[in-house]
């Protein structure tokens, strides 16, 4: 009934149309929810579609992906095509990438049939959205970040899990990751020895959070937790907040709000952001969360991608230090993702691999948290979801239920 209804040669001619002009199909889509299902339902149409040797092409040839865009990135191919918005001729970019011309030819072709450059031409390449998104520092840095790190770990992923009997790998070490890396230390301590890759991860979890809602857009945290404050008052601890994306959107949003913003974090982190963060109004101090927390009574004490790092066990007694700072009129606010028990977004469940990848950790669902809270003594107040794509919410806990 359905298929005879619904013209799929004028439908693929629409859809065709939208992709003769892609910029302007951009400027037509106002609001990011049909953004969003416009992309969701493209991509699973055609996976439905496939027959079965474009399945395998699909996920046999998806590891060119990375490496072939970085070395766009490498070479500034990227960044030179998309520095002016315009045709280049081979000629131009030859000259701009310091590439040999036929190899260039070579990239080129692969660029423009997996829609990363446009070909105008026989010799002309023009930047897309998608060159556009390569071209910029931080996303060099997380594809860098990518490729050095997680892919490593990826490759390696089937042969560890064999080695390991496929149990759940969480709070295992060394992981799969840190296996193909020369060392026995935990990753953190391994990005502490090497500051090129702090870097890249700084940058990577920058570029994640990009674009993204953020729990301040979903709890009124002046109305929640502020309430009759003084310039004494510790209005948010960041604990493990690195260089402090969120104590400074704190500052930005609430730029008159009496009381103190503090981050804590490891030494090297900290001896890296404090000048910046003292700019910012931002307090900063080394804390160990492996130690009970030395700041007590504060309004909030907020941890945003830290447990999921974490198995059970560690998280409990990560918990534990933190409830030592807690009093009644606290909350501790655990901004990480919330996992549905059913029909997962691919974001959400690709970053519990990533995690379970890189430091034996793992996203969990509601009732995982539960349990943890439980287990540390603490009781879960309150779960606000802020972010669909990403399942990203935040967990109100505290001494009671309030
Ligand atoms: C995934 S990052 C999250 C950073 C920040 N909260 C954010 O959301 O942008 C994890 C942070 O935990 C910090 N960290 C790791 N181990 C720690 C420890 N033992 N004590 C304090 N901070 C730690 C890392 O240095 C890093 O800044």
């Amino acid at each position: 009934m359905r298929s005879n209804t619904i013209q799929y040669e004028a439908l693929a001619e629409q859809i065709e149309s939208l992709l003769r002009d892609p910029e302007s199909t951009i400027a037509q889509i106002k609001d990011e929810v049909t953004r969003r299902r416009l992309i969701e339902a493209g991509r699973k149409l055609s996976v439905s579609l496939e027959r079965p040797r474009e399945t395998l092409r699909r996920i046999g040839y998806a590891h060119l992906q990375l490496p072939l865009s970085l070395v766009g990135v490498e070479t500034k191919l990227f960044s030179a095509s998309a520095s002016e918005p315009r045709p280049f001729s081979i000629a131009e970019l030859t000259e701009r990438a310091g590439v040999d011309k036929n190899l260039l030819k070579r990239l080129l072709r692969y660029y423009q049939a997996t829609d990363i450059l446009a070909q105008n031409d026989d010799d002309t390449y023009q930047s897309t959205n998608v060159t556009r998104a390569l071209s910029n520092d931080d996303h060099a840095n997380s594809l860098r970040w990518t490729h050095k790190i997680t892919a490593q770990g990826a490759l390696n992923l089937p042969s560890w899990l064999q080695t390991h009997q496929y149990s759940d790998p969480v709070g295992i070490l060394p992981t799969a990751w840190s296996s193909v890396v020369p060392t026995d230390k935990h990753p953190y301590e391994w990005l502490a020895d090497n500051p090129w890759a702090l870097k890249l991860a700084q940058a990577h979890m920058r570029v994640q959070r990009e674009g993204r809602p953020l729990f301040f857009d979903a709890l009124d945290f002046q109305q929640r937790f502020a309430q009759n404050t003084t310039s004494e008052t510790l209005l948010f601890v960041d604990v493990g907040g690195s260089t402090g994306p969120q104590s400074r959107v704190l500052r930005q949003r609430f730029p008159d709000l009496p009381g103190r913003v503090l981050l804590q974090d490891r030494p090297e982190v900290i001896e890296q952001a404090k000048a910046d963060l003292a700019a910012a109004r931002i307090e900063a101090e080394v804390y160990d969360i492996f130690t009970p927390q030395p700041i007590k009574g504060a309004r909030t004490y907020y941890t945003r991608n830290i447990f999921h790092a974490w198995g059970d066990a560690t998280c409990v007694e990560i918990l534990i230090n933190a409830k030592a700072g807690l009093t009644d009129q606290s909350v501790l606010l655990i901004d990480e993702i919330v996992l549905p028990e059913r029909d997962t977004t691919a974001q959400g469940a690709q970053h519990d691999i990533e995690v379970m990848i890189c430091v034996g950790g793992i996203e969990r669902t509601k009732a995982q948290w539960e349990n943890l809270l439980n287990s540390a003594g603490l009781k879960m107040q309150e779960v606000v979801n802020y972010d669909t794509d990403f399942e990203d919410s935040v967990i109100i806990a505290g001494l009671g239920l309030n």
